[in-house]
Protein backbone atom coordinates (compact mmCIF):
# COMPACT_ATOMS: atom_id res chain seq x y z
CA UNK A 1 0.00 0.00 0.00
CA UNK A 2 2.70 2.14 0.27
CA UNK A 3 4.32 1.25 -2.66
CA UNK A 4 5.16 4.10 -4.80
CA UNK A 5 2.88 4.88 -8.25
CA UNK A 6 5.82 3.70 -10.24
CA UNK A 7 6.17 0.65 -8.85
CA UNK A 8 2.61 -0.05 -8.70
CA UNK A 9 2.26 0.30 -12.13
CA UNK A 10 5.23 -2.13 -12.89
CA UNK A 11 8.26 -0.20 -12.97
CA UNK A 12 10.10 0.69 -16.12
CA UNK A 13 9.11 -1.97 -18.27
CA UNK A 14 5.59 -1.21 -18.01
CA UNK A 15 6.00 2.60 -18.63
CA UNK A 16 7.99 1.52 -21.91
CA UNK A 17 4.85 -0.23 -22.82
CA UNK A 18 2.45 1.89 -22.22
CA UNK A 19 4.42 4.96 -23.90
CA UNK A 20 4.75 2.69 -26.35
CA UNK A 21 0.78 1.99 -26.80
CA UNK A 22 0.44 5.44 -26.36
CA UNK A 23 2.68 6.86 -29.49
CA UNK A 24 0.73 4.07 -31.77
CA UNK A 25 -2.27 5.02 -30.82
CA UNK A 26 -1.49 9.26 -30.98
CA UNK A 27 0.49 9.12 -34.17
CA UNK A 28 -2.64 7.56 -36.32
CA UNK A 29 -5.05 9.89 -33.76
CA UNK A 30 -5.91 12.67 -36.97
CA UNK A 31 -6.98 14.90 -34.29
CA UNK A 32 -3.24 15.70 -32.92
CA UNK A 33 -0.76 13.46 -34.79
CA UNK A 34 -0.04 16.94 -36.91
CA UNK A 35 1.81 18.21 -33.51
CA UNK A 36 4.32 14.81 -34.18
CA UNK A 37 4.98 15.14 -37.48
CA UNK A 38 8.45 15.55 -36.93
CA UNK A 39 9.09 13.48 -33.82
CA UNK A 40 11.40 10.94 -33.67
CA UNK A 41 9.70 7.94 -32.08
CA UNK A 42 11.86 6.92 -29.61
CA UNK A 43 13.84 9.76 -28.39
CA UNK A 44 10.08 11.33 -27.42
CA UNK A 45 9.02 7.75 -25.63
CA UNK A 46 12.57 7.88 -23.98
CA UNK A 47 11.66 11.60 -22.53
CA UNK A 48 8.18 10.49 -22.05
CA UNK A 49 9.15 7.39 -20.49
CA UNK A 50 11.85 9.34 -18.05
CA UNK A 51 9.66 12.21 -17.58
CA UNK A 52 6.90 9.83 -16.38
CA UNK A 53 9.25 7.58 -14.33
CA UNK A 54 9.98 10.31 -11.94
CA UNK A 55 6.78 12.24 -11.93
CA UNK A 56 5.54 8.96 -10.58
CA UNK A 57 7.70 7.98 -7.80
CA UNK A 58 10.38 6.23 -9.74
CA UNK A 59 14.35 6.18 -9.43
CA UNK A 60 14.63 8.16 -12.85
CA UNK A 61 15.93 11.94 -13.70
CA UNK A 62 14.48 13.29 -16.81
CA UNK A 63 16.57 15.61 -18.32
CA UNK A 64 14.28 17.28 -20.80
CA UNK A 65 12.37 20.84 -20.94
CA UNK A 66 9.96 21.94 -18.10
CA UNK A 67 6.00 20.89 -19.25
CA UNK A 68 5.26 24.97 -20.22
CA UNK A 69 9.34 25.22 -22.76
CA UNK A 70 7.96 21.60 -23.97
CA UNK A 71 4.97 22.79 -25.32
CA UNK A 72 5.38 26.80 -26.09
CA UNK A 73 4.82 27.90 -29.52
CA UNK A 74 2.22 24.95 -29.91
CA UNK A 75 -0.63 26.54 -28.98
CA UNK A 76 -2.49 23.63 -27.83
CA UNK A 77 -6.11 23.67 -26.76
CA UNK A 78 -7.78 22.23 -23.81
CA UNK A 79 -9.45 19.73 -27.19
CA UNK A 80 -5.98 18.52 -28.43
CA UNK A 81 -5.36 17.75 -24.13
CA UNK A 82 -8.20 16.18 -23.64
CA UNK A 83 -7.52 13.49 -26.77
CA UNK A 84 -4.10 12.99 -25.98
CA UNK A 85 -5.77 12.32 -22.55
CA UNK A 86 -8.49 9.82 -23.89
CA UNK A 87 -5.20 8.32 -25.43
CA UNK A 88 -3.52 7.42 -22.23
CA UNK A 89 -6.81 6.09 -20.86
CA UNK A 90 -6.61 3.84 -23.77
CA UNK A 91 -3.02 2.62 -23.21
CA UNK A 92 -3.41 1.85 -19.46
CA UNK A 93 -6.46 0.11 -20.35
CA UNK A 94 -4.68 -2.44 -22.86
CA UNK A 95 -2.16 -3.37 -20.21
CA UNK A 96 -5.53 -3.45 -17.90
CA UNK A 97 -3.63 -0.63 -14.97
CA UNK A 98 -6.41 -1.05 -12.39
CA UNK A 99 -8.39 1.64 -11.33
CA UNK A 100 -6.84 3.40 -8.31
CA UNK A 101 -3.52 3.47 -10.76
CA UNK A 102 -5.64 4.48 -13.74
CA UNK A 103 -6.96 7.45 -11.47
CA UNK A 104 -3.70 8.50 -10.05
CA UNK A 105 -1.39 8.41 -13.38
CA UNK A 106 -4.75 10.59 -14.74
CA UNK A 107 -4.97 12.98 -11.82
CA UNK A 108 -1.00 13.77 -12.07
CA UNK A 109 -1.44 14.29 -16.02
CA UNK A 110 -4.15 16.57 -15.82
CA UNK A 111 -2.63 19.04 -12.60
CA UNK A 112 -0.03 19.62 -15.91
CA UNK A 113 -2.58 21.20 -17.97
CA UNK A 114 -2.55 24.72 -17.20
CA UNK A 115 1.09 24.50 -18.10
CA UNK A 116 0.29 22.96 -21.55
CA UNK A 117 -2.44 24.36 -23.59
CA UNK A 118 -2.17 28.23 -24.60
CA UNK A 119 1.24 28.39 -24.65
C1 LIG B 1 0.05 15.78 -19.44
C2 LIG B 1 0.25 15.72 -20.75
C3 LIG B 1 1.60 15.79 -21.40
C4 LIG B 1 2.83 15.41 -20.93
C5 LIG B 1 3.17 14.77 -19.58
C6 LIG B 1 3.79 15.70 -21.97
C7 LIG B 1 5.14 15.43 -21.88
C8 LIG B 1 6.07 15.78 -22.82
C9 LIG B 1 7.49 15.57 -22.70
C10 LIG B 1 8.19 14.91 -21.50
C11 LIG B 1 8.08 16.04 -23.82
C12 LIG B 1 9.58 16.00 -24.16
C13 LIG B 1 10.21 17.36 -23.91
C14 LIG B 1 11.71 17.33 -24.15
O1 LIG B 1 12.21 16.39 -24.80
O2 LIG B 1 12.40 18.25 -23.67
C15 LIG B 1 7.01 16.55 -24.66
C16 LIG B 1 7.18 17.08 -25.92
C17 LIG B 1 6.16 17.26 -26.83
N1 LIG B 1 4.82 17.20 -26.57
FE1 LIG B 1 3.98 16.81 -24.81
N2 LIG B 1 3.14 16.26 -23.04
C18 LIG B 1 1.80 16.33 -22.73
C19 LIG B 1 0.81 16.82 -23.56
C20 LIG B 1 0.94 17.07 -24.89
C21 LIG B 1 -0.15 17.31 -25.83
C22 LIG B 1 -1.62 17.41 -25.43
C23 LIG B 1 0.41 17.44 -27.07
C24 LIG B 1 -0.26 17.66 -28.41
C25 LIG B 1 -1.48 17.22 -28.69
C26 LIG B 1 1.85 17.31 -26.91
C27 LIG B 1 2.77 17.39 -27.94
C28 LIG B 1 4.14 17.37 -27.75
C29 LIG B 1 5.08 17.54 -28.84
C30 LIG B 1 4.73 17.74 -30.31
C31 LIG B 1 6.36 17.47 -28.26
C32 LIG B 1 7.71 17.58 -28.98
C33 LIG B 1 8.11 16.18 -29.40
C34 LIG B 1 9.42 16.19 -30.16
O3 LIG B 1 10.48 16.23 -29.52
O4 LIG B 1 9.37 16.17 -31.38
N3 LIG B 1 2.13 17.09 -25.58
N4 LIG B 1 5.82 16.38 -24.03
Amino acid sequence: ADKTLYDRLGGKPALEAVVGELWAITSKDKRINKYFANTKPEAFAGQLVDFLCEASGGPCKYKGQDMVAAHTGMHLKNKDFDALAQNVVKALDKFKVPAREKKEVMTMLGSLRSSIVNH
